[in-house]
């Protein structure tokens, strides 16, 4: 459906070219929950605003993107505006940014499918705002934003990227500042969709990944190091980077990943993760691993399966 092939983004700067996104391939398919996981400032926002053709003026980007066979990155803004109204849905990291706050829920909803040329009835609006799980709709709809709540204001974007109907869902961290309760609902409403469209989820929350996703990427320093099928990663992961991430959770040994994350500028020698891995050889710093198939839903690279 979405396919993504040796996706690069870079930044020119003073220290010279900065490339926060290296050499991406993946393919999510139809009706998957796709996750992106990986430490702040790894790649995950700028891989995923790449898709909607939303990256800053001076991001350089090669590759391809395509959707259902046409890459998105050689169309023109026009034709890219229509794409990103109708096929590709976005639930943004913080509503508020995302949400007018001069007009009411139903006048943003409403212009949003009147754009798109969908349906705008009261019906379906109600229809709309159900699916993101909002209860007593006509209240709620004639509601502007600073009269909402948090978890509602949230549910209300999800409202916004589903209204279109695309075929594929894009949630950046929909769940960062919400409280526990708010944040558990909304996974359980995203869940509800999940069985209608493709959702590209990019989250730091295993709790979250763990709940929605068919599939895991991990990425690590701008480059994905493990792409899984969720139940197996949970339950054995492969990369040592993947390990730690999981070990750091509450509910496992709350250990945290020995080092830091590399910075932006910083260019390693051989596999990107070798300086902080406890597993690594005099090989891992000189050789620089390719992503490798281990089994039929399984990728990884580390040149322990190399
Ligand atoms: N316009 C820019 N110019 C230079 N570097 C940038 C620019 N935008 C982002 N970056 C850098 O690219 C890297 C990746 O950013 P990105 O927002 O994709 O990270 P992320 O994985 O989404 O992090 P987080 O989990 O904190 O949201 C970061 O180091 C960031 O500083
Ligand atoms: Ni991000």
């Amino acid at each position: 459906m979405l396919n993504m092939k040796d996706l690069k983004i870079s930044f020119p700067s003073k220290e010279g070219l900065l490339i926060p996104v290296d050499s991406v391939d993946l393919e999510i398919y139809r009706k998957e929950t796709f996750t992106i996981i990986g430490e702040s400032g790894c790649g995950k926002s700028l891989l995923a605003n790449s898709i909607l053709g939303l990256l800053p003026k001076d991001a350089q980007i090669s590759g391809n993107v395509y959707l259902e066979g046409r890459d998105l990155l050689s169309l023109p803004e026009s034709s890219l505006k229509k794409i990103r109204g109708k096929k590709i849905g976005m639930v943004f990291q913080n509503p508020s940014t995302s949400l007018n706050p001069v007009f009411t829920m139903r006048s943003q909803l409403y212009e949003i499918l009147k754009y798109s040329g969908k349906p705008s009835s009261i019906n379906n609006l109600i229809y709309l705002t159900g699916k993101a799980g909002i209860r007593d709709p006509l209240h709620r709809l004639a509601q502007y934003p600073h009269q909402l709540s948090g978890g509602l204001k949230q549910r209300f974007t999800v409202a916004f990227g589903i209204a279109t109907d695309p075929d594929i869902l894009i949630a950046d961290e929909p769940t960062t500042g919400l409280d526990i309760t708010v944040k558990m609902q909304l996974v359980e409403m995203l869940s509800t969709l999940h069985s209608e469209r493709s959702i590209l989820l990019i989250t730091h929350d295993l709790d979250v990944a763990y709940k929605l996703s068919d599939r895991i990427a991990v990425m690590y320093a701008g480059e994905l190091v493990e792409i899984s099928a969720a139940d197996k990663f949970f339950n054995e992961p492969l990369h040592p980077y993947s390990k730690h991430l999981l070990d750091s959770h509450p509910s496992r040994k709350m250990k945290p990943i020995p080092g830091n994350a590399p910075h932006i500028g910083q260019r390693i020698k051989g596999c990107r993760f070798n300086l902080r891995c406890a597993c690594s050889s005099s090989l891992c710093s000189q050789h620089h691993p390719e992503m490798k198939q281990i089994d039929k839903d399984r990728y990884v690279r580390c040149l322990a399966f190399a």
